[in-house]
Formats: C-alpha cells, sequence, structure tokens
C-alpha cells in the first residue's frame, strides 16, 4: 500500500464515522446556511499560503499549537493571502475544530487542505466555512476529479489543483483549473526536491494562478520558487517550527514580490 492510499483508506474510515453522525442531508443544509464564501484573489502579485500545520506522515510532530486561530492571526498579520488548514486526523492530528477556529479568527481565505475523496467532505468543508478546497489529482479518477471540481465551484469554493508531474498537470489543464499547485514532495517516498518545480512551472497552462507547494525552509527557496514563475508559495514546516510566523509570512511576501517584480522587468 502507498502512503497515499494508506492515508485515503484512513479519511475514508474517519469520514464513515461521521457521516453516521450528521448524515448527508444535515451536511447540506448546514453548508447552505454557513457563512458567506470569502472570494481568493486570484491576481495575486505574489503571496503566501500559511499552514496549520500540527504534524505530516514525513516529519511526524512539528509544533504544538494550542489555539490554531492564534497562529492564522499572526499569518494575517503578515500579509498572508490565505490561511490553508489540514483537517486530516490520523496523519496530521489536524480537525474540523482546527478549521472553524481559523475562520472565526481571521478574514482572510482558508482552505481546508485535506483528502478529498467524497462528496460529502465539499458540504461539510462549506459548512465549516472553507473558501477553497484541495483537489489531489494522483488521489482521483478523471471522473471524481471533474465531479469535484464542479461541486466545488458550485458551492463558491475555489479548488486548489494539486499536481506532482508533467501528467497531472495535463489533467488540471484538462480541467480548466485556474489555481494549480505543484507540489514538491513525492507522494510515494515524501522525498522534497525543490528542483522538481521549475520545469513542472514551464509547462502550467498560462493564465493559471501557480501555487509552489512544499519545501520552503526559508527564503532561499522562496526566491528560488517565485523566479521560477509562483504566484504563490504554499508553507507549513517553516512557518510553525520557526518560531516567527508573521514576521516570516511578511519576509517571504516581499521576498517573492521582488523576485517578481525583477522577472517581470
Ligand atoms: O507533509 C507531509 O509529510 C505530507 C505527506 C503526504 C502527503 C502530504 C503531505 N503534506 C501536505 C503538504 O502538501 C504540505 O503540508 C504543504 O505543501 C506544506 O509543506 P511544507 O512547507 O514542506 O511543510
Amino acid at each position: 500500500m502507498t502512503v497515499l492510499s494508506d492515508i485515503v483508506s484512513g479519511v475514508r474510515e474517519d469520514l464513515q464515522t461521521r457521516r453516521n453522525e450528521v448524515p448527508l442531508n444535515e451536511i447540506i443544509a448546514r453548508a447552505e446556511a454557513a457563512a458567506p464564501v470569502r472570494s481568493f484573489d486570484l491576481d495575486v502579485e505574489f503571496g503566501v499560503i500559511a499552514e496549520v500545520k500540527r504534524k505530516s506522515p514525513s516529519r511526524g510532530d512539528l509544533a504544538h499549537i494550542p489555539d490554531p486561530g492564534t497562529l492564522a492571526g499572526l499569518y494575517a498579520a503578515g500579509g498572508a493571502h490565505a490561511i490553508s488548514v489540514l483537517t486530516e486526523a490520523r496523519r496530521f492530528n489536524g480537525s474540523l475544530a482546527d478549521l472553524d477556529s481559523v475562520r472565526a479568527a481571521v478574514d482572510i481565505p482558508v482552505l481546508r487542505k485535506d483528502f478529498m475523496v467524497d462528496e460529502y467532505q465539499f458540504y461539510e468543508a462549506r459548512a465549516h466555512g472553507a473558501d477553497l478546497v484541495l483537489l489531489i489529482v494522483a488521489a482521483l479518477d478523471p471522473v471524481q476529479l471533474r465531479d469535484f471540481h464542479a461541486l466545488a465551484a458550485e458551492l463558491g469554493m475555489t479548488a486548489l489543483v494539486e499536481t506532482h508531474n508533467r501528467e497531472e498537470l495535463e489533467v488540471a489543464a484538462g480541467l480548466d483549473a485556474r489555481l494549480i499547485g505543484v507540489n514538491t514532495r513525492n507522494l510515494k517516498d515524501l522525498s522534497v526536491d525543490t528542483d522538481r518545480f521549475a520545469p513542472l512551472a514551464e509547462l502550467a497552462p498560462a493564465g493559471c494562478t501557480l501555487v509552489a507547494e512544499s519545501g520552503v525552509a526559508g527564503g532561499t527557496e522562496v526566491a528560488k520558487y517565485a523566479d521560477a514563475g509562483a504566484d504563490l508559495v504554499l508553507v507549513g514546516e517553516a512557518l510553525v517550527t520557526g518560531g516567527r510566523p508573521q514576521a516570516a509570512v511578511e519576509e517571504y511576501t516581499a521576498i517573492g514580490r521582488q523576485r517578481r517584480a525583477v522577472s517581470a522587468s
């Protein structure tokens, strides 16, 4: 079993428990009654999607985050473009309660970062205030991907379509995805190689907003991703372990903007 299929099978089991507690018709009603979606600005000069990440399969426990809302507030004060909240429980120690806490603490868009494999999760995401959801191309078949992309849009949410290679980028292009992520983490062995980004960025469809995901340890990687065409970076570990979340978001945003301005001139 691969890491991804192992994670997804745990996600499905946990989902079944929640579905038994709150049936589909009830979660749909909650999604309809949820706070309005915050629009995610795709036309960004350069921005940081700052992640609330407690733990990961590759690194184990990362940070004790007693109040994710407080952390998100610091990210927002640093100028984050959006906040990513890992809600997967078993491997990331995340929860929908974290999503609630973050959504209530900030007024910028919030991404539910999870392994979205069932329509229930999209209504659930919206019911808990998500403005964006993650679609991992490697975790979905083409029909699911198309249907979930449409469902996210129907619910007013922006989908971040995550890719890892040329074939997955072609799939994202075929969906007409406006927000595409290139994750430099190999989902088979979990290795991160920031050199994977540039050659894939060249293949991204013209006009999409491009997110470089994983591997930012500091400004060097931000500059490298921005030089290669990233419009946004999604950063988790460096922000939750670095001890200066607000300053780091400010710094990464400034570095990215400066590099993008140089590339454009
Ligand atoms: O982080 C992991 O170990 C991981 C393993 C398997 C699937 C996904 C995983 N991470 C999710 C992410 O994509 C990252 O949290 C995100 O890109 C931020 O990465 P980083 O800044 O390197 O923490």
